[in-house]
């Protein structure tokens, strides 16, 4: 398996409950929901996103032949200074669409290296086993095929996708997580007003987009 990764950086989580902790994020080029080129993007089944993952030409990307040189380079983000600690230490697999290229080995290559997996996905791809923290973020107009995990984050508001429609699935945490964009703050306040109606869930802030890190 040859992986194509956009960037690796070192940051905090900035969205839903894992809010605030350290961890590198392993950031993978491509989606299988829009192509991210801009041209493109009215005719995207996915039309919001705000994020660039195409090409390889970010802080650490490239391409990596192996689960292990793509794991040795990850752990590598991790601060040197950090000892050994009871808690593990933590990457967060995003895209672009992680699960179009995720596979056991990788994940069992940052396990061997001291990593708790976290993933950001679509939900469109059945995720493989041993993620630890798996986020499901599902989308207008896409089908849902990974329908269990540990938090559901719906951008909120989506016109085709309602709160109530994904609300009985098997997760531990729903989050409504306003859409960014011109009416980011109308979203953030129908956001609330949902929330506070139907406290089955709760509000996840970019945080990161708050505090100007990445
Ligand atoms: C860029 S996506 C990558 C992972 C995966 N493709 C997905 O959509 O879940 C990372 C997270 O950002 C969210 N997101 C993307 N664009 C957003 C926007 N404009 N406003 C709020 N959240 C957004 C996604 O729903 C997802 O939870
Ligand atoms: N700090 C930070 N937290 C994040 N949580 C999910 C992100 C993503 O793009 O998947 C993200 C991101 O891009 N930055
Ligand atoms: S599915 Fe995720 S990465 Fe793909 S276009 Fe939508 S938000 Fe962006
Ligand atoms: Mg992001």
């Amino acid at each position: 398996m040859v992986y194509s990764v956009k960037e690796i950086f070192l940051t905090l989580q900035g969205e839903g409950g894992q809010a605030g902790r350290v961890a590198v994020f392993c950031r993978f080029t491509g989606c299988n929901l829009w192509s991210g080129r801009e041209e493109d993007r009215a005719q995207a089944t996915c039309q919001f996103c705000d994020t660039d993952f195409i090409g390889t030409n970010g802080t650490g990307g490239g391409r990596f032949n192996t689960a292990a040189a793509l794991a040795d380079r990850i752990a590598g983000f991790w601060p040197a200074s950090a000892p050994p600690t009871p808690a593990r230490r933590l990457v967060v697999f995003t895209g672009g669409e992680p699960l179009l290229q995720l596979d056991t080995a990788l994940i069992a290559a940052m396990h061997d290296r001291g990593f708790s997996i976290a993933v950001e996905s679509n939900g469109t791809v059945l995720a493989p086993p041993g993620i630890d923290w798996l986020c499901i973020s599902p989308k207008a107009g896409a089908p849902l095929v990974q329908t269990s995990g540990t938090e559901l984050k719906l951008v909120y508001p989506q016109s085709g996708l309602n709160p109530a429609d994904v609300a009985g699935l098997d997760f531990a945490q729903f989050w409504l997580q306003p859409m960014d964009g011109p009416a980011q703050a109308a979203n953030t306040q129908a956001a609330i007003a949902y929330c506070l109606q139907t406290p089955q869930w709760a509000l996840s802030l970019q945080t990161h987009k708050l505090t100007g890190i990445p």
